[in-house]
This record gives structure tokens, sequence and C-alpha cells, in this order.
């Protein structure tokens, strides 16, 4: 194996025999790695390779294509991301470290041999353009001599904005000159244009982290269709980095938390359920073995208070997820080890709840079915021991949850793992039931969250006082009067609320609903603001509705249609559970649905009135199964028109958000902003109900948008979309700005649930539509220039 891998080194940088004369006899004096590196002979060469070499008639074993593959991932292209000349150093074994089979890149600098050769030409001349190479055809390839000179001369000239990303808005040559692979970099070609200009500095960044100091490049890496780029890189590279799992050693980098900034925030700190004492000696041992890293580990008490959250504040810290045993296989150790998850990504570094969902989605999508499975278990846990799914696993969000999707979350991860036909599968399904169902009936059918009244639910978290994870600003508005009034800073102020020295009831009521407003994964919005612990939303209740027919199925289907439910005792069947669910449609239909405007509304339990917000969150009842079909009809008829913009679903209409004023700023889950999780479920929703057209009309709008800021940003992929906006729809100023647009370089992972909403958008879309995607074509000349017969594809 060893002998055939080396032999894949024997390929060219440029796969045009005819020009490369002087690159066949600089590769066969040199080990040189697929691609091109330069990195000296190995010893370990078997001598037929040395003779090979040696004779300077290098053998290939197959096509430079089969063995050199532009888009293959980064630590494949660019090789491990140590530096061998480091090792060397160190372990006294440099030519081993060397013996790579496969890269496109190069380490350090070139052999004598040819840097001697190189020189020459060097002197010489520089700068006129290959017109070899601009004539060739196919595979085209640069040589990077000198990975960091080309990084800067690239930000000096085209990143005049100075914030490490090529976009429109830089105002530079757009173009630079490199080298080309057939030359040895002797001749130049321009590489130019916002598009590729950005991939190249992405490239560059990359391979410099890999500690690539020269590099072939492939032109169709950097030139590569944007859609197949994009898809690419969110199933090889953004998930991998997403992707999270508790060991004895990462712990640090799993704790690690932007949100709070107090000193005692500083350590990391994990909080592990009173009962799980393995986990708790794990902890403990990572500590031990590491004790620069100043981990704390702490026991949470049996009774998890609203009271002992608040003690949290000032030492937050990472909430234990579910492992699982493993054992070394060399030397027969057993230890713990976390389910694999995906966290959503910039500052939300832990496990989400409803961000789970999307994520697994698109997960699955990129057969990464173990995550997701991991993400099921953790769930599970979660229910067990903090008796709910979490907002996320960190100690302020103890006491509330995120909506509830875990059903249709078993059902899908089992039908990937073997459904009906592994008996695992089906035990994972049913513990997966089980803790659903405990979570249903404690959480979600439980007063403070049930309205007795009306037998809906609303999102009515516990908790005291300010929410600690949000920015330092956010309430400055509503707490400067108190500050005044109390004569102290606002600093003084929120030390003196959340400490109760001062009692304030109408605060008190302000941030019960503020609390609330984050359990729905609506935060912030003015449709919940001062109200939210109040209404029962027809997102919550279409999911409920969901998880109601969900547990009815898996009932019939693996409990023989007798539930005995381990936690409370009590029997139940499937048509329990389905009259739970007619019962929930009836109330739904009588609280919710207005025939006029079709939109389901939310319903005020508290003054017994409808509200009239206008949400995205009306198609859930699609997505849920709860419509008729004939209001499907009229939602699509009259609502949609209403929440259609330029790149899909906005999450509300501009009118019932009402007017924006400096006192009354924008919130993000409210016009003109579109999240990825209403687009999927509106998708799959309306799909359901035969309105496929109109869900590829929606899915183009929004993959234009999202595929626009991808190319004409640097590769941007962000949390949430201005899908009014046809320039930069990534720039939200709200709240904590936008997750995901915060990279020097590259993006290395874009943003959980939009990743999924891109994989998962374009299997509506056929191969016309994909083309056009790929040059950018916005939605109204697309669909304008569509003939008769491919209208209807979109119901226009
Ligand atoms: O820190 C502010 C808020 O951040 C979270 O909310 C937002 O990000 C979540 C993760 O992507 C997402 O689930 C939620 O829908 C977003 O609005 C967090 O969930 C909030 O609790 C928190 O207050
Ligand atoms: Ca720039």
């Amino acid at each position: 194996m060893e002998k055939l891998g080396h032999l894949k080194t024997f390929n060219f940088p440029s796969n045009d025999d005819n020009n490369n004369k002087k690159g066949d006899q600089l590769q066969s004096v040199e080990s040189t790695p697929i691609g091109g590196s330069t990195t000296p002979t190995s010893p370990s060469q078997s001598s037929g390779d040395q003779e090979r070499l040696m004779s300077k008639t290098p053998r290939r074993i197959s096509s430079t294509n089969e063995y050199n593959d532009p888009f293959s991932n980064a630590e494949i292209y660019y090789g491990p991301e140590t530096d061998p000349r480091k090792a060397t150093a160190k372990y006294q074994k440099p030519k081993k470290k060397l013996n790579r089979t496969r890269t496109m890149s190069v380490f350090g600098n070139i052999s004598t041999s040819r840097q001697s050769m190189l020189d020459e030409h060097y002197l010489k001349r520089r700068g006129s353009e290959d017109d070899t190479y601009l004539s060739s055809k196919g595979n085209r390839r640069f040589f990077i001599e000198d990975v960091d000179a080309t990084l800067d001369e690239l930000l000096r000239n085209e990143d005049t904005d100075r914030n490490y990303q090529i976009t429109i808005e830089d105002k530079g040559p757009k173009v630079i000159k490199v080298g080309t692979a057939n030359s040895f970099g002797f001749n130049h070609i321009n590489i130019r244009g916002t598009y590729m200009l950005s991939n190249l500095l992405q490239e560059l960044t990359i391979a410099k982290s890999f500690g690539r100091h020269q590099i072939f490049l492939d032109e169709a890496r950097i030139n590569e269709d944007p859609v197949n780029r994009l898809s690419r890189l969110i199933t090889n590279q953004f998930w991998n980095n997403l992707t999270r799992r508790i060991d004895l050693y990462n712990i640090g980098e799993m704790a690690r938390d932007t949100k709070i900034d107090t000193p005692e925030a500083k350590n990391p700190r994990v909080y592990v359920p009173f009962d799980c004492p393995d986990q708790y000696a794990f902890y403990i041992q990572a500590a031990q073995m590491n004790p620069s890293l100043k981990l704390e580990v702490e026991y949470l008490p049996e009774a998890i208070t609203p009271e002992y959250v608040k003690s949290l504040n000032r030492t937050p810290g990472l909430l234990a997820l579910a492992m699982e045993e493993h054992v070394n296989p060399s030397t027969g150790e057993s230890s713990l080890i976390g389910y694999p998850y995906a966290v959503p990504g910039g500052r939300f570094n832990e496990l989400y709840g409803w961000d789970s969902y999307m994520i697994a989605l698109g997960l699955l999508e990129s057969n990464k079915v173990d995550i997701a499975k991991g993400m099921v278990e953790h769930f599970i846990f979660e229910i067990k021991h903090y008796g709910k799914i979490l907002n996320a696993n960190r100690s302020y969000y103890l006491c509330r949850s995120q909506p509830p999707f875990l059903t249709d979350m078993a059902n899908m991860v089992f039908h990937r793992i073997g459904g009906d036909n592994n008996p695992s599968a089906i035990n994972f399904l049913k513990r997966a039931f089980v803790s659903a169902i405990k979570e249903y009936k404690t959480v979600w059918a439980s007063e403070p969250r049930l309205d007795p009244e009306t037998g809906l639910s609303c999102y009515h978290p516990d908790g005291i006082g300010i929410p600690p994870e949000t920015e330092p600003d956010h309430f400055d508005t509503i707490l400067y009067p108190y500050a005044k009034k109390y004569n102290c800073t606002l600093e003084e102020f929120r030390k003196m609320y959340n400490n109760g020295d001062v009692k304030e009831p109408t605060l008190d009521e302000f941030f019960l609903h503020d609390r609330a407003v984050r359990e729905p994964g609506h935060d912030t919005t003015y449709r919940f603001e001062g109200v939210c612990a109040y209404l029962a939303t027809i997102d919550l209740n279409a999911l409920l509705y969901k998880y109601e027919t969900d547990i009815a199925d898996a009932i019939e289907q693996y409990f023989g249609d007798k539930f005995v439910d381990p936690n409370d005792y009590s029997v139940s069947t499937s048509a329990h559970w389905r009259k739970l669910a007619e019962d929930r449609k009836v109330r739904v239909n009588k609280y919710m649905w207005d025939e006029e405007s079709g939109v389901f509304f939310d319903y005020n339990v508290h003054i017994r009135k409808r509200t009239s917000y206008e949400s995205a969150t009306t198609f859930w009842a699609l997505w849920a199964g709860l419509a008729t079909p004939h209001q499907a009809q009229v939602m699509v008829e009259k609502a949609l028109p209403k929440l259609e913009m330029l790149g899909g679903l906005v999450c509300g209409t501009e009118q019932s958000r009402g007017p924006i004023s400096i006192n009354r700023p924008v919130r993000q889950w409210d016009y003109p902003f579109g999240w990825a999780p209403h687009q999927i479920l509106a998708w799959k929703g309306l799909s359901d109900y035969g309105f496929q057209g109109d869900a590829t009309r929606l899915a183009y709008r929004w993959l234009f948008m999202m595929t626009k800021a991808f190319v004409d940003f640097n590769g941007i992929v962000v949390e949430k979309y201005n899908v009014t906006s046809g320039i930069d729809p990534h720039r939200v100023e709200a709240e904590y700005g936008n997750q995901g647009a915060d990279f020097k370089g590259v993006a290395k992972e874009g943003f959980g649930w939009v990743n999924s909403s891109y994989l998962l958008g374009l299997k509506y879309m056929d191969s016309h539509a994909r083309r056009a995607l790929g040059t950018c074509i916005p939605p109204e000349p697309f669909f304008n220039n569509l003939r008769g017969d491919q209208k209807k594809i979109y119901n226009l």
C-alpha cells in the first residue's frame, strides 16, 4: 500500500503534457506528491520508485484527474494541519514525516536543484501572461510560490475596506496575477472578479492554516459553480466544524462561551446532574489531567429551582449531556465519550433545542446520521435529568425549553438507522417516544404552560430576573427610567433588581414575558413583547398536534397499542392520543383561525382575545397536518402574498410589526427578516398539501438570496437574512447582530439551520433552476422568462 500510495505521487502540476516538458523533468528528480508538492524525496521510497525517479520516466498509474480532485476536502487538498518541519525538530525523523501521498501543496522552499533552475528564470523577466495557458482547455492550475506574500498582496490591493474579506463593496482593481503551474510560476495569469478573488483568499487562508508556504491550486477550485461550492462546503466542511463530541481532552473547547462576561465566567465550568456520578468522575479526571485548564466541575442539586438557576448567573457553565462507554481497542481501557452533536455556530457554541431539529434535517441530507442520532440521545438525557429539552445546555437556560420537535426527529433518525428491520432502531425509537411523552405531559400539557380554560399551550417558562445571556445593552431603554428613579447607574440598578433589593412589579411582568420570548425561539419580536407568556401561539399548538399524532402512531405500531408509561404508570392507547389531537384541532380552529385573512393568529389566554400579528408560523399548521385542505387553499391565496418577499418568506408583515423608531428598534424576528426554519417548515407544509409549486418558488427565492450573498460577500452564510434586500441581505443590524458574518478570510462553519436550508431547498430545484442559481439570476427575471409549462413548476 505504501508503495502504491507513493506511486500516486507521480502527477504533474499541469495536465497539459505538450507544454510540460520542463515540468516533467522537474518532477522526475523529486518526490512530488499529487498536484505537485515539492517535498524532498523520502527515504522510505522503494528502490523501484527511486529508479523511475532517476530515469526521469515517471510512471502514471492513472490519469491526473483520478487522483487530483480539485474539490477534495481541505485536509486532503492541503494535507494535515501540522507542519512537518516542526515535527522534524521534535522527533528527528524528517523524511518519514514527509512521506505523504496526497497533497496539492508545498510546505517549504522548493528543492535546491529546482530552485537554481527557477532562479535563472526569475532573473530574466516576470509578469507576462501565459498564452499557452490561457488557450489551454480543461483543468488549469496555478502555482502560488509564496502563500503569505500572495495573501498580503491580495488583501492590500483588494480588501479596501480592511475587513479581511473580498466583497462587492471593496473598490480594488479586482485582479491579481498568479503564476501558472506548468511554468512553475514563471508565467502569469490574471485572476479577476470578486467571486474568484474571494475564493482565492479563502483557499490561501486555509492553505496557510495547514502550514503551507507554496501551493498548486486548481482554477476549478476558485471558479467553481457557486451552488456546487456552497453545497460541497456545507456537506464536507461546515458540518464537521460545527460538530462537537465531548472527550477528556476537548472539554475546554466545548465549555467555551462568549455570551457571559463576568470574571467568574472566565474559567470553564461544567454542571453535572446529581445522579450522574460517572460523568462527575469523568470531568474531574479531565480537570486533573489538564490543571492549566482550570476546569471547575459542580454537581447540580436534585431540585433545580428558578432561585437556584438565578444564583448561577455569575458562574455560568456547560450542562452535561449524554455519554456512552467507549473501549479503547488497543489498551482495553474503557472511558466515557459524549454522543456527537452539532452547534448552531457563531456565539452559539452549545446544543440548542429547535436548532438541533433543523440541523438534523441537513445532517441527514449529508448522510451524517450518527450526529443526528446523537442529538436525539442528548434530548432523551435532557428530559430525564433536566426535565425538558433545554433552550440550550448552559446553566442560564435551565428553566426554559424551545419549540418541540423530538417525535419527528426520532422518526427521521429511526428510518435512517434501519427502521423496522433493526431491533436496536426500534429500541431507540421507543426510548425517544417514552421521553417525548414525558416531555409532552410535564412540560407542555402542564401549568403554567397549559391554559386550562382553552386547553391550549403557551410558552411560559420559569425563571427570575434579567436573562443574563442577552447582549449587555439590550434592556437599556427599559431599565433607564428605573435607574433614574433610584438615582443610580444602569449597572447598579441591574444588580439591585436581580438581587431582589427593589421590587418593581411592572418590570417583573416585563421580564416574565421577555424570558418567555426566548422559549419559542423567536427572540425577539413585537409579536411577543410584553405578552408572550399569555399567548397560545399557532407555532406551539401546531407542534403539539404533531406530537399527539406521532405519539398515537408510535403507540399503535411499536407499543402494541397499549402504552404503559414508566414515568407515571398510566396506560394509554393510540385512540386517546388521536382524541387529544382532534380536540386541539377544534380549539385551534375556534381560537386562532381567521378565514378572512387566511391566517392562524395567536390567542391571548389572559385577556381572551385573538391577536392580529400575521406571522409566517401560520404555515406550521400545514407542516403539522393540522389545517384542512380548504384552510391551506385560503392561506396560499391570502396570507402567502403578504409574506412572500424577494428572498423568500419574511417573519411577519410590515404592518404587523408597526413603525420603527429610536425608542422602538428593529427586532430580529420581525419584518424585514427571514429565517431558515420558517422557510423549511413552509416548503414542507405547502408540498404536503399539494402546493409544490409555491414551495418551489419560495425555495428559489431563498436559495437565490443565499447564493448571491455567498458569491458577493466572500462565501458568507449567516444566521438570518433581510429578505427584502437584493444587495446585502446578510446585513442585519438587530440585537446581537448577524452570526456567521464575523470571519477573517474564510467562513468555516456557515450557520447550522441555514446550512440545512440550502441542502433542503436544492431538492426542489431542477437542473434549469440550479443553473440559474449558479449565475445568480434574480427571482423576477428568472420567473418572467420561463416558458408556459415551466411556469407551472413555480405555480406562476
Ligand atoms: O442570546 C440571545 C438569545 O440567543 C438565542 O436565540 C437565538 O439563537 C438561537 C440559536 O441559534 C435560536 O435558537 C433562537 O431562535 C435565536 O433567536 C437563544 O435561543 C435565546 O434564548 C437567547 O436569549
Ligand atoms: Ca473587504
